[in-house]
């Protein structure tokens, strides 16, 4: 493939932005469109490494030349050293330009230089170093005049270490360096960009989210960041035909990815694990909630379940996999005030009690996930108690191993979702 020469859209960089995190790195690119010194772009895959170079080039002096951009992921030596420099025809003495040529008063932006093989990282050192070039077959010299911009997703400092990267060649392209922030680093600014992601497509400029869908997007771990949402937001327009996509639609849209290649599988395969837990959780919810009595009711309890309690069902951005230690048996004899407080709301989920009804509405404003079947023991007569006290025991413990399950084992998550401490899960499942 030749070099790529783009005049593909900008950054808006006259847009303010919401997150703190994306007007630093704005301000940064800002700076160095008004310079013309080496720029290189390290990121996570996705972040907007190629349209950031493509924006400091079109807001930079350079914006009347061409924007030339190699992609050096899997080149080999002689392609990039025929793309890069030109080649001379020997029979009809026609110069096919490469995009050093090409990129004369613009700027080159090579993608991934950390991808280069050895004999090309020297080629590119070589060049510049003198700010020349002969193209293959040629014994002419051309000067070169292009602005470099490159880019990783890697460290290049340890692959230096490692002896993958040429240390020289690395002190030539650093000169100024920006770290485009992950989505995760910015999740405020999702709303615009599922925003300006929908207006460029075509017949999806007035497509919607409800606030539910717009939030479960907004707590999705990105791996692969814009990139990512991009593929949601594509996915949601080619598979649902409705003007409003609820959490639902967005859910199965983060799920539904059919990946083409290998390195997307990959992607995909981490993107699965890293969301799995809260997926679930959010099911347990769902289901708990359609089996409820007021499911259908449009009450503001109901349509809090999915947050509450403690806003901890999805809300977790940061929520890691791991499996929690169990607390010493001695420590579960002795009842602390919250793990009275959590027995209290426990029990007010499983018996659907007035009191109890009146605690949770205080503390977590959640509908129970078993009211069904809380009321129906709440209901039974004086001499009953005592054996619907342990019916409700052995459902309590029922519903904190599925919650468990649900967690992937994860008991740390499971006592979130179900509003108790730690220790009081571990009681629950122990009695
Ligand atoms: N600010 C933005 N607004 C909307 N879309 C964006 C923005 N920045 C990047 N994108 C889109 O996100 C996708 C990834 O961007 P880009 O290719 O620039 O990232 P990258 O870091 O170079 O990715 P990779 O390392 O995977 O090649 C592209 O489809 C791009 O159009």
């Amino acid at each position: 493939m030749p070099p790529f020469v783009s005049d593909q859209s900008s950054l808006a960089l006259h847009k303010s932005p919401t997150s703190a995190a994306f007007h630093g790195f704005v301000r940064r690119l800002h700076l160095a469109s008004q310079s013309d010194d080496p720029v290189i772009l390290v990121g996570e895959v996705g972040t907007g490494k190629r349209q950031s170079a493509s924006t400091i080039h079109n807001v930079g002096s350079r914006s009347g030349g061409n924007f030339v951009q190699i992609d050096c992921l899997g080149i080999k030596e002689s392609k990039f050293e025929q793309e890069m420099l030109g080649t001379l025809n020997p029979y009809n003495h026609q110069l096919r330009q490469g995009a050093v040529s090409l990129a004369e008063g613009g700027t080159l932006y090579l993608h991934e230089v950390g991808e280069l093989p050895g004999p090309c990282q020297t080629l590119l050192l070589r060049l510049v170093e003198s700010n020349t070039y002969s193209p293959l077959n040629s014994s002419d010299t051309y000067n070169s005049d292009f602005r470099l911009i490159t880019s990783s997703s890697q460290d290049l400092m340890a692959m230096v270490e490692h002896g993958k990267f040429r240390n020289d060649l690395l002190h030539h392209i650093n000169t100024l360096t920006i770290r485009t922030p992950s989505l995760n680093e910015r999740r405020e600014d999702i709303p615009d960009l599922v925003r300006s992601i929908l207006l460029e497509m075509p017949h999806a400029s007035a497509k919607q989210m409800t606030p539910e869908a717009m939030e479960v997007l907004c707590h999705h771990k990105f791996t692969a960041n814009i990139l990512e949402l991009r593929n949601i937001i594509h996915r949601l327009v080619g598979t649902f035909e409705t003007d409003v996509y609820s959490e639902h639609h967005v859910i199965q849209s983060i799920y539904a990815g059919t990946p083409s290649s290998k390195s997307e599988r990959v992607i995909e395969k981490k993107s699965q694990r890293s969301m799995l837990p809260d997926f679930k959780a959010y099911v347990s919810h769902a289901q708990a909630k359609s089996h409820s009595p007021s499911s259908d009711a449009p009450s503001s309890a109901s349509q809090q379940s999915f947050t509450a309690p403690n806003n901890a069902t999805y809300a977790s951005t940061t929520y890691h996999i791991h499996t929690t230690a169990a607390p010493a048996d001695d420590d579960l004899e002795n009842l602390s005030a919250q793990d009275m407080a959590d027995d209290e709301f426990l029990a007010a989920k499983m018996a659907g009690q007035k009191q109890g009804q009146a605690y949770m509405a205080r503390h977590f404003n959640a509908a129970s996930p078993l009211s069904t079947e809380a009321n129906s023991v709440a209901d039974v007569g004086d001499e009953d108690a005592g054996n619907a006290f342990t019916a409700l025991k052995a459902q309590e413990r029922d519903y904190i191993l599925k919650l468990i399950d649900f967690c992937d084992g994860d008991k740390k998550k499971a006592a979130e979702i179900a509003g108790v401490t730690l220790r009081t899960l571990y009681r629950k499942i122990k009695q």
